[in-house]
């Protein structure tokens, strides 16, 4: 987690922001929720540590907003190296500049940090995999550098990105509160404040879905046709049985950062390292509470330089 806070945050607003931001935030829901909805606005500031985490992010963010101020103030809204960050872009649509960056956070940190964590385990759990891994990303940066293009070159390890997801779904997606009745073509009704949400787990875990599915089969994305096919069968694009980033108007908008930061992260680790568990230990359990799912937070993965 701090590895993927501090490489989202560089990008977002060039600083390493701190990563207890986001789990306070996840705290802090878990201990309102269990209050009445009349105590909810009182408990929060009293019984967690979000305000505490936002007044640091504040005097981190500052120096930042005020740049920025002083040089739109001298230029207007563009000049020559304006940075090419989350500030500015906030700048330019937004105001509560460092609530936004931290709501960024919440969602980007946990999300990316449990995709990363599952696809090391697999590259530890599967080794089988690493050469074929390396000898496309090794390929690929000899033949184009380190760019965005020749990221989406590289489809066995998207495909074991995608296969690492896939593999590792809670029981359920796409939360949806329904605002008012809603009756669907068969005639059932759902009054007004129902939550609704998606078998996420039952969709990408079922052999009418995926062949064998409870297998890991990394590469099982990457063996699907694609030529003439577009988008398909890619991570960002989702489709009823792959749907990793939700669907539909909320899709996860920073899937396309997500993706991209991904591979940057495991082709470092590709290229540099060798990863196994210690005693060559299977791949630890993962955890559920409350229909989520999580890598394990104690396994240890050794790394050992190339
Ligand atoms: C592997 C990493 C990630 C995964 C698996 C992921 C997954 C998701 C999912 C499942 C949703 C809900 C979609 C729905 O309800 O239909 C979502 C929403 C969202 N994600 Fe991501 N996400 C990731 C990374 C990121 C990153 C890096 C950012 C920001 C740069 C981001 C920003 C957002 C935002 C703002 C929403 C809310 C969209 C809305 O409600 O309209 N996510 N994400």
């Amino acid at each position: 987690m701090k590895i993927v806070c501090r490489t989202t945050n560089r990008v977002f607003v060039g600083l390493p922001i701190n990563e207890q931001f986001t789990i306070d935030v996840f705290i802090g829901a878990q201990i309102i929720n269990l209050f009445p909805e009349f105590l909810k606005p009182l408990v929060g500031p009293v019984l967690t540590k979000v305000p505490g985490r936002i007044k640091r992010a504040v005097h981190h963010i500052r120096p930042l907003v005020e740049e920025q101020l002083k040089q739109r103030e001298r230029h207007g809204k563009d000049w020559p190296d304006k940075p090419n960050d989350l500030i500015s872009w906030l700048f330019d649509e937004a105001k509560e500049i460092a609530i936004r960056v931290l709501s960024v956070n919440v969602a980007a940190i946990h999300t990316t940090t449990n995709a990363l964590t599952h696809t090391l385990f697999n590259l530890a759990a599967y080794p089988e995999y690493v050469a074929p891994l390396r000898e496309e990303v090794e390929s690929v940066i000899e033949a184009e550098g380190w760019t965005k293009l020749s990221m989406q070159k590289m489809r066995k390890l998207e495909s074991f990105i995608m296969e690492s997801q896939r593999s590792a779904v809670g029981a359920q997606a796409m939360n949806r509160k329904i605002l008012q009745n809603f009756t669907f073509s068969n005639g059932i009704t759902l009054p007004a404040g129902t939550e609704v949400a998606i078998a996420s787990y039952e969709t990408h875990l079922d052999d009418k879905n995926y062949d064998r599915a409870h297998e890991f089969q990394g590469f099982r994305f990457s063996n699907m046709p694609h030529e003439g096919e577009g988008l398909k069968h890619q991570f960002v694009s989702m489709a009823p049985n792959y749907y990793t980033f939700g669907m539909g108007r909320h899709t996860c908008p920073g899937r396309f950062f997500a993706v991209n930061e991904l591979k940057a992260m495991l082709v470092y680790i590709l290229l540099n390292y060798d990863v196994k568990f210690p005693n060559d230990g299977p791949r630890p359990d993962n955890f559920w509470f409350s229909g989520l799912l999580t890598a394990s937070r104690t396994a240890e993965v050794m790394f050992k330089r190339v």
